[in-house]
C-alpha cells in the first residue's frame, strides 16, 4: 500500500446489517490537526477500501468493488453521501481510506441504502482498468466495425419552401421511415457557430471537477452534472457523464445548473436554443405535409408549452471499449431529438432489423431523430429508431442531444386522419411518457410498449 499510515485519513464502516450495499451519510473529518478544514469534493478514485479479517489484522484490498459517488461540493449540501455498491454476496466491515491530500470520512448506516447518487467516469479514462459496474456481459457488447448506414441528407431550407418543397419532403418521408432519422443541412447556424457550441461543451467537461461538481444533479433530480442514477446494484453504468439542462420554456431553466465557466457556455447556448426551436418546428411541421397534412398536426398535439431539454455526452477514452458502452441501447421518448454528433469521433450507432449500423457524421448537420411520440401520433408510420454509442481507447467524444417534448398536460395519440382499415390505431393515448423513460431506460425496456395496442 501506498500510503503512509501516519498520515492517512481513515474511517471505519460496520454494516452487519446490509447485505451489499453500504450508504455513507456522515462526513466526519478526521484530517489531523486540522479538523475544521473544509471538504471540498470526493475524488473517488483516491480512496482505496479495505475488508477487514477480522483476527488476522491483515486488510485485503477490496477491488471488485463498484464505488458509486458523489462528486460535488459539500458547500451547498447539508447530507453528500457515497454509495458503496458491491457486487460481493455480503460485506461485513471495511476500511476506508483516502488519500492525504483528500479529507477522511467516518460512515454511519443509513436508510438511504437504493437511493440514487449520481458518479462520475472522468477519472477512469486514466486507469488501466474498467471498473466491474461498468462492464457489461457478453451478448450486449457492442462491436465498432459495423456497416455505415445511409442517412439521408435533407436540405431543411427547402421543406417549408412551399411551392418547391414536394422533392424534399418525399425525401425526408422516405429517410424517416426507413432509419428514423435524417441529416438535415441549410439548418440556419454557420459551421463556425456550430464550432463554438462544440467548443464551450468540451471546454466545461474539462473543467476541474471541483468546477463541474458546482452543477452537479441532486437526488431527486435529473437536471444537472451527473452519471446515471443508479436504481439498483445489478445496473450497469455508462462510460459517460452528462449535464442535462431544459433550455425552454426560458421559465423553466434552472439556472443554478447552468455553468459559467467557460464563461461564454451560457451566451452560445441560449443562441443554440433558439435556433433550436426554428429548426424543431420546421422539422415537425414538414413531418406533418410529409404524409399530406396539415401542417401544424403535429405541432398542436404536442401543445405551445412544449419543452426542449439538453443532454451534454461526454464519453472519456475507456481503457478496454468492448467491455462498455457509452449509452445503453434506447429510443428517445422526445417527439423528435436533435443530434450534434462530434464532428470527428464515432461512436453512435442506429438498430436496424437485428443489425447495427454506425451512424454517419456529416460535420455541420444535424441528425434528427424521431422520437417515441411522433412514432405514437404518426400511428407507426415513423418509427422512433433504437441507438447506442460505442466508446473507444483513444479519443473523447462529446455529442449534444436536444429532445422536442410535449406539453405534460398533452395527450398525445394517433392522428386522426392516419388511422384507417388498412392503418388501425396501433397506439393507446399517452400522457407525460417522459417520467418513465429513466426506469426504463435501465431496465433495458422502453416507454412506448405502454402505449401499444
Ligand atoms: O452521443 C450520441 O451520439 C447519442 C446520445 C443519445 O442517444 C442521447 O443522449 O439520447
Ligand atoms: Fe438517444
Amino acid at each position: 500500500m501506498r500510503f503512509l499510515f501516519g498520515r492517512v485519513l481513515y474511517g471505519l464502516i460496520s454494516t452487519p446489517y446490509l447485505r451489499n450495499k453500504i450508504v455513507i451519510t456522515y462526513l466526519v473529518m478526521v484530517i489531523k490537526n486540522k479538523p475544521k478544514c473544509r471538504l471540498h469534493h470526493w475524488d473517488i478514485s483516491n480512496i482505496h477500501l479495505f475488508e477487514l479479517h477480522q483476527g488476522t489484522r491483515r486488510h485485503q484490498e477490496i477491488s471488485n468493488i463498484h464505488l458509486s459517488g458523489l462528486h460535488r461540493g459539500t458547500e451547498h449540501l447539508e447530507h453528500p453521501f457515497i454509495q458503496v455498491i458491491s457486487r460481493r454476496e455480503a460485506i461485513t466491515e471495511l476500511l476506508i481510506i483516502a488519500a492525504p491530500s483528500l479529507p477522511c470520512l467516518v460512515a454511519a448506516p443509513s436508510s438511504m441504502a437504493g437511493s440514487n447518487p449520481s458518479s462520475s467516469v472522468q477519472e477512469m479514462g486514466s486507469k488501466a482498468e474498467v471498473p466491474e459496474g461498468y462492464i457489461h456481459k457478453q451478448r450486449d457488447r457492442g462491436a465498432p466495425d459495423a456497416p455505415l448506414m445511409q442517412a439521408s441528407v435533407i436540405d431543411i431550407g427547402l421543406l417549408s419552401a412551399s411551392p418547391n418543397s414536394g422533392p424534399e419532403l418525399e425525401k425526408l418521408r422516405h429517410g424517416l421511415q426507413t432509419w428514423g432519422c435524417i441529416l438535415g443541412i441549410n439548418h440556419g447556424m454557420s459551421p463556425e457557430f456550430l464550432e463554438d457550441v462544440r467548443h464551450v461543451i468540451k471546454q466545461f467537461f474539462s473543467c476541474p471537477m471541483e468546477e463541474k461538481l458546482k452543477y452537479s444533479m441532486e437526488e431527486a433530480e435529473i437536471e444537472g452534472y451527473g452519471n446515471d442514477k443508479v436504481l439498483s446494484d445489478t445496473q450497469i453504468l455508462d462510460w459517460n457523464h452528462r449535464l442535462f439542462l431544459t433550455l425552454f420554456p426560458e421559465e423553466s431553466r434552472r439556472v443554478k445548473h447552468w455553468p459559467s465557466n467557460p464563461h461564454r457556455f451560457r451566451e452560445v447556448i441560449d443562441e443554440y436554443s433558439a435556433n433550436m426551436r426554428v429548426v424543431c418546428e420546421k422539422i415537425l411541421k414538414a413531418m406533418g405535409r410529409s404524409l399530406d397534412l396539415e401542417e401544424n398536426s403535429f405541432v398542436e398535439q404536442f401543445g405551445e408549452r412544449f419543452e426542449l431539454a439538453a443532454r451534454f455526452n461526454f464519453y472519456p477514452p475507456c481503457p478496454n471499449p468492448d467491455l462498455v458502452l457509452g449509452a445503453k441501447p434506447h429510443a428517445d421518448v422526445s417527439a423528435i431529438t436533435v443530434l450534434l454528433q462530434d464532428e470527428q469521433v464515432e461512436g453512435l450507432q442506429f438498430l436496424k432489423g437485428d443489425e447495427w449500423f454506425n451512424a454517419s457524421i456529416l460535420p455541420d448537420a444535424l441528425l434528427v431523430l424521431v422520437g417515441d411520440q411522433v412514432e405514437i401520433a404518426s400511428n407507426g408510420i415513423f418509427k422512433s429508431p433504437v441507438h447506442r454509442v460505442l466508446t473507444n481507447s483513444k479519443s473523447e467524444r462529446i455529442s449534444l442531444a436536444v429532445f422536442y417534448v410535449p406539453d405534460s398536460k398533452k395527450e398525445v395519440g394517433p392522428l386522426e386522419t392516419l388511422i384507417d382499415e388498412t392503418q388501425p390505431r396501433s397506439y393507446k393515448p399517452v400522457k407525460n411518457l417522459v417520467d418513465l423513460y429513466f426506469e426504463y431506460y435501465q431496465r433495458g425496456r422502453r416507454p412506448i410498449e405502454t402505449a401499444r395496442i
